[in-house]
């Protein structure tokens, strides 16, 4: 029999068992270790890769995946990670916020307390045999002053920690609210140089972003106390490492505990390799998430995500897509695949047909009924753009880049509501109007709505129907006269063209009165296998037939 390929996962790090079992009985996953030039020859064929802090998932990587639906981070930090590439590129990015932020936190009160203690120093002389009690005096933290920046989540578990081994908290964060620091009993500093002279440990928990790389540098560590401490749990390059040296050797502060470096392993003889090899600094090599029970979390968190996302489902915690709960995405499952329909629908019968261009265009889609009160229609307008470009372009599209490569399209889409459900027809419908952008009338139409999962299109244009968009449609604009289907009929059949279904949509009924002309009409018909051009020539050629699209839905 048969074996469909199943998707496939590359996890090049080392990643805890408990997640993976999840994902081993649906996907054929690869555990290895990878250099970057690997990962960009294997890349191509995986559909999820799973890192932590070691894998640099840049741009390049992005553009060789050719199958990559998801990077998942197990973990919380993703600047090893090109988001803005993934997001062009259609690929979800997802990590797992809260797993290990207990671990960060436990392992900065560790660094605190062997700075403050020389235990690293200590422990390495004990081993080579040395016994120094009075070289190795240390000081207490009870009612010294910790300074933190960044409250966030691991910033204020270790505000607590301290909190309970006496310490005094001030806190720079200009995100954080006055409220929640006041109910942790931290003080916020107005900015940084209120903070950093009063300060006998300073640590960091900010995500590394342009702003914050080199947030503390020469000029601020110069106003610190010459006692004070330094701790790093967040990432290598928030302090500057030439300046920290300087201010290790020069004096300007007292030591350092530092978990993160701007290259790991630190490069030879880089800054980061004299921090660690420095007396001054006890070092760990990147260890703050390195627990049993943060690594299952971690693990957990992203195979369930990489999980639902592979089986066409949602992340809970994607760092580059809209947050839609799956309950309301469920919802919209049936309209998602109706308006994409609609968008192939509109590129094939009206761009196709009149040669014409869809750069440019501006469209409105309204929802009405039950689709009108849905509080997130972003996979609605992601199967729009998905739908309009699907027969011109390559693009991978979903809710991650859909806004971006209507930009890139040059197409204007609103989205609109109407609740007036008065002369509703059906219990939701999609309206989908486009304009020619130099003069703003309502040029075309296409209308559709969906009933126990199916949609249907109920308006094409001028026309009242009612079909399926499914498969090879023929849709042909006639004048309505009697014979007109007989002659379709005896062309098809000339050409063995096997004939599905066959509906005659009449003209609108206000449009009826607003033209005063009823003597044109559309016909849909669903045909079996591949149309020639000969077959469709021939029918443009039948007496009183306007023009003939063929649509493949
Ligand atoms: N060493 C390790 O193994 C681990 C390191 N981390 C690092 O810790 C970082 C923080 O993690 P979370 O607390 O979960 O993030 P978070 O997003 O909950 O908190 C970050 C906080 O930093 C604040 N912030 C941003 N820019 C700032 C600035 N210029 N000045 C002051 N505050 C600023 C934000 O307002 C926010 O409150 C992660 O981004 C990651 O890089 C996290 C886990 C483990
Ligand atoms: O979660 C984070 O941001 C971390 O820094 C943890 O990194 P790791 O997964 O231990 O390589």
């Amino acid at each position: 029999m048969l074996r469909m390929s199943r998707p496939t996962i590359l996890v090049p790090e080392k990643l805890s068992q408990e997640g993976l079992a999840l994902l081993s009985p649906h996907f054929d996953i690869t555990v290895t270790s990878l250099t970057p030039e690997e990962l960009i020859a294997q890349i191509p064929s995986y559909h999820a890769l799973i890192i932590r802090s070691e894998t640099k998932v840049t741009a390049e990587v992005l553009l060789a995946a050719k199958n990559l639906k998801v990077v998942a981070r197990a973990g919380v930090g993703v600047d090893n990670i090109d988001v803005p590439a993934a997001t062009s590129r259609g690929v979800i990015v997802v990590n797992s916020p809260s797993g290990n932020i207990a671990a960060a936190a436990e392992h900065t009160i560790a660094l605190l307390l062997a700075t403050a203690r020389n235990i690293g120093q200590a422990d390495g002389g004990s081993k080579l045999g040395k016994w120094e009690r009075s070289k190795l005096v240390g000081i207490e933290v009870g009612r010294k002053t910790l300074g933190i920046i960044g409250l966030g989540k691991v910033g204020i578990r270790v505000a607590r920690m301290a909190k309970g081994l006496g310490m005094k908290v001030v806190a720079v964060d200009p995100f954080a609210s006055p409220d929640m620091a006041k109910q942790e009993g931290v003080a916020l500093a107005a900015d940084l140089d209120a903070m950093l002279p009063v300060v006998d440990f300073l640590t960091i928990h900010t995500p590394l972003l342009a702003t914050t790389m080199d947030l503390i540098g020469e000029k601020e560590l110069r106003r610190m106390k010459p006692s004070a401490r330094v701790l790093n749990v967040a990432r290598g390059g928030v302090y500057n490492e030439e300046a920290l040296l300087n201010a290790l050797e020069q004096g300007w502060i007292g030591g350092a505990g530092l978990d993160v470096f701007t290259s790991e392993p630190p490069k030879q003889h880089s800054a980061a390799a004299r921090l660690t090899s420095h007396p001054k600094v006890v070092a760990t090599p990147h260890l703050g998430a390195s627990t049993v029970e943060a690594q299952e979390n971690v693990s957990l968190d992203v195979c369930n995500q990489v999980l639902a996302i592979l089986q066409g489902g949602l992340p809970t915690s994607a760092v580059n897509a809209p947050i839609i709960l799956p309950e309301e995405y469920g919802k919209l499952q049936p309209a998602v695949q109706l308006v994409e329909k609609m968008g192939k629908l509109y590129t094939q019968h009206f761009v196709g047909l009149r040669g014409g261009m869809l750069g440019g265009r501006k469209f409105e889609l309204t929802y009405h009924g039950d689709l009108a009160g849905m509080p997130n229609t972003k996979p609605l307008y992601a199967a729009l753009v998905k739908g309009l470009v699907a027969d011109i372009s390559d693009s991978h599209i979903n809710i991650v880049n859909a806004t971006l490569v209507a930009k890139e399209k040059g197409l204007v889409i609103n989205e609109t509501f109407n609740n007036d459900t008065k002369d509703l027809l059906y219990a939701n419908l999609v309206t989908l109007r486009a304009y020619d952008s130099s003069h703003c009338s309502s040029e075309q139409i296409i209308e559709g709505f969906t009933s126990d999962q199916r949609g249907y299109i109920s308006k094409l244009d001028r026309f009242s129907a009612s079909f399926s968009p499914e498969g090879t449609l023929i849709v042909l604009h006639n004048y309505d006269q009697p014979g007109k289907i007989g002659g379709v009929g005896t062309v098809l059949g000339s050409h063995g063209v096997n004939i599905r279904f066959m509906q005659v949509a009449s003209l609108d009924a206000t449009m009826e009165m607003q033209n005063g002309k009823g003597n044109e009409a559309l016909m849909i018909l669903g045909v079996d296998g591949q149309m020639s051009a000969e077959v469709i020539d021939d029918l443009r050629k039948s007496e009183g037939v306007l023009n003939v699209s063929l649509v493949v839905l």
